[in-house]
């Protein structure tokens, strides 16, 4: 089974990390690929590049062997379609192979706006992590389809190779990459809701409105 876990990674933090040490464990694969997305479809700039939030991400990862980071979105031009990506991984691994795509419900709840999200669950499962916050909305085309594809365990995964859509409610940690960006912008210290090999490099490249001498 392969698995892809895709954000805009804007920092890199806690959060994304321990989630995707969790799936790792809880959907019994031994690597979970993180797809950083080059120009997000559906936001604004992002307050660091491309390049630097991949380093961030290396920096991040360095020495896991659960964790890899496939930068295939970067290497593309224009805005990062999760179809398209999942459509080459499809021709990549075969058709038979188990391909999984993970969003947190704050993601998902705007699937139904994705480019050709029709078609993603023809191409992959969905593993929907909850996350704290509103509910999906019952009678909203995502919660629909969930309802519709609902997978009862991690074993009907393995199953089929997509199609099916999985509700998971790991522990997680409440970091988010925006809390981290206004934290670091009004001066005061990320450390300890992102590795301090990110927090070093953030501040080496003035990220976030970062003071490269800062000393916190
Ligand atoms: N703390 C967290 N725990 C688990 N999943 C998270 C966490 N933060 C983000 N995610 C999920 O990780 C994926 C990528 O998220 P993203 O890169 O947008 O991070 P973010 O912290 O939500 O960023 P932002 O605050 O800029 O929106 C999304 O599917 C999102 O739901
Ligand atoms: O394909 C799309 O149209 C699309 C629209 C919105 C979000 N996504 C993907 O959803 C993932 C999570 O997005 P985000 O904003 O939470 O980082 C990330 O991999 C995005 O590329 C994809």
């Amino acid at each position: 089974m392969h698995v892809i876990y895709g954000g805009t990674f804007d920092p890199i933090h806690h959060g994304h990390l321990r989630l995707a040490l969790e799936l790792s464990d809880r959907l019994g694969v031994p690597r979970i690929h993180l797809v950083p997305c080059h120009i997000p479809p559906h936001r604004g700039e992002t307050g660091a590049s491309s390049a630097q939030r991949l380093r961030l991400l290396e920096l991040a990862i360095a020495g896991e062997s659960q964790l890899a980071i496939d930068s295939r979105e970067l290497d593309r031009a224009g805005a990062s379609y999760t179809a398209d990506t999942l459509r080459q991984l499809r021709r990549e691994v075969g058709e038979d192979e188990p391909l999984v795509m993970v969003v947190g419900t704050d993601a998902f709840a705007g699937f139904d706006r994705w480019r050709d999200w029709q078609q993603i669950p023809g191409l992959a499962h969905i593993v929907v992590v909850r996350r704290p916050g509103p509910p999906l909305d019952p009678s909203g085309k995502p919660a629909r389809l969930l309802a519709e594809r609902a997978a009862e365990d991690v074993s009907a995964l393995y199953g089929k190779p997509g199609g099916l859509i999985l509700e998971l409610d790991p522990p997680l940690l409440d970091i988010s990459a925006t809390g981290i960006r206004e934290r670091i912008g009004e001066g005061r210290s990320p450390r300890y809701l992102i590795p301090d090999p990110v927090w070093d490099e953030i501040r080496r490249m003035g990220l976030y409105g970062a003071c490269p001498d800062d000393n916190f």
